[in-house]
């Protein structure tokens, strides 16, 4: 048997790049032969073990077919006979499809190294259409690679192109796509991830939404800034929802299935852009101490602190220019109500209603005297 180091490993050696999981190939041996090396088996679809030490994963060498629509059709075939150009042969793109030997030889029949020199995202054989996220990886790996200066080599974006309009993008399930569109978020140049997805077509089904001209760039032009600010996977997915109305944004989300922190973030966001974009509001110098109190009672700032900032950060990114600073009275206003203590006032004996009423009064006097103090 031998064993062969594959896949991103590889890649990111040749690049030069820290590599973070390594993966291995085991030819020419059967599940038991792992067994008895002390190998632990995991995953139920495919022969996958665990290296007793390492815990790094070791798959048997398999092939692939796709029987049907979807991530449930496969047919796995893994033997002793299964070679190893094979197995590299059923993956996605060919800088992904080099293996080293133990001896340190680079087992690379699709050409892979050729595209690294070449910068070229390419795929390894038409095998590629039968995983359709394969389409968001290889707009991830554009994302990331993008500074290194990476691109769809042509034939793949027809290829893919071909695929969504066959529909192979409607078979995704959400919980594969929000993985995808999780992890390009936070890839080197998150935007690069849907203008592929744009411009293949894929993101008129995945999210049509943002495929107007107007809101793709509001969208780009917010994730930028989002990414620059480190923001965290909420306050990202909220920056780049940011341009759709409050409904269109909920039910995207929805249908995405993304994590309820994510969609509260970016339902929040929605609303309050329009609710900024009033024309009392807008004009920041005369915006009232009412409106800011109003503003910070929508966003629950006295139950939601932390989310109050994530709302913040993102608004400072989603917000048209001339609007922006709004963002810092929000700010003022929040430091300067959050210091109402409702014990104090139960302490002079208001309760009810009345201590309702005398919480938010007392808000808002601390609300005007911070922004006479500004204005000064
Ligand atoms: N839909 C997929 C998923 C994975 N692979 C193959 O499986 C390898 C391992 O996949 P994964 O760990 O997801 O990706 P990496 O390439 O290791 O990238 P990352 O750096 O993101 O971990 C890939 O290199 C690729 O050869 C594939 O062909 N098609």
């Amino acid at each position: 048997m031998q064993t062969y180091l594959v896949g991103g490993a590889v890649r990111d050696e040749l690049l030069g790049l820290e590599v973070k999981d390594r993966d291995w190939v085991v030819v020419g041996a059967t599940p038991d032969d792992m067994l008895k090396r002390g190998f632990k088996q995991v995953g139920a679809d495919f022969p996958v073990f665990l290296h007793p030490a390492s815990r790094e994963e070791y798959a048997l060498a398999r092939t692939e077919r796709k029987q049907g629509h979807g991530y449930h059709g496969f047919s796995v075939y893994s033997a002793p006979d299964v070679t190893l150009e094979d197995d590299l042969k059923r993956r996605d793109l060919t800088i992904n499809a080099m293996a080293k030997s133990e001896q340190g030889q680079i087992v690379d029949p699709f050409h892979g190294q050729q595209d690294i020199d070449r910068r070229l995202l390419r795929h390894v054989s038409a095998a590629f259409t039968e995983d359709p996220l394969r389409i968001l990886r290889t707009a991830r790996f554009a994302a990331r690679f993008r500074p290194l200066g990476f691109q769809v080599c042509e034939e793949t974006m027809s290829l893919m192109r071909r695929m969504v309009a066959d529909g192979e993008v409607e078979h995704l399930v959400p919980e594969r796509v929000w993985q995808e569109v999780q992890r390009a978020l936070h890839e080197q140049e998150p935007g690069i991830f849907f203008e592929v997805l744009r411009d293949c077509g894929a993101l008129a089904s995945l999210m049509p939404e943002l495929t107007p001209d107007s809101r793709f760039e509001q969208a780009m032009a917010a994730l930028r800034c989002i990414h620059r600010e480190l923001g965290s996977t909420e306050e990202r997915v909220a920056a780049l929802m940011s341009p759709l109305p409050k409904q269109e944004c909920e039910r995207r989300m929805a249908a995405l299935k993304a994590p309820n922190d994510c969609q509260n973030l970016a339902r929040l966001v929605a609303e309050f852009i329009p609710a900024i974009d009033n024309p009392d509001a807008t004009s920041t110098g005369t915006i009232t101490a009412e409106n800011l109190l109003s503003l910070l009672d929508v966003a629950d700032l006295w139950r939601r602190p932390e989310r109050f900032v994530s709302l913040l950060k993102v608004l400072a990114c989603a917000l048209p220019q001339p609007e922006r600073p709004i963002v810092q009275r929000l700010e003022q206003a929040a430091d300067a109500a959050s210091g109402v203590e409702p014990k104090a006032l139960m302490a002079q004996g208001f309760k009810g209603k009345a201590l309702g009423e005398a919480i938010r009064h007392e808000r808002l006097r601390r609300i005007e005297q911070a922004l006479s103090h500004s204005s000064t």
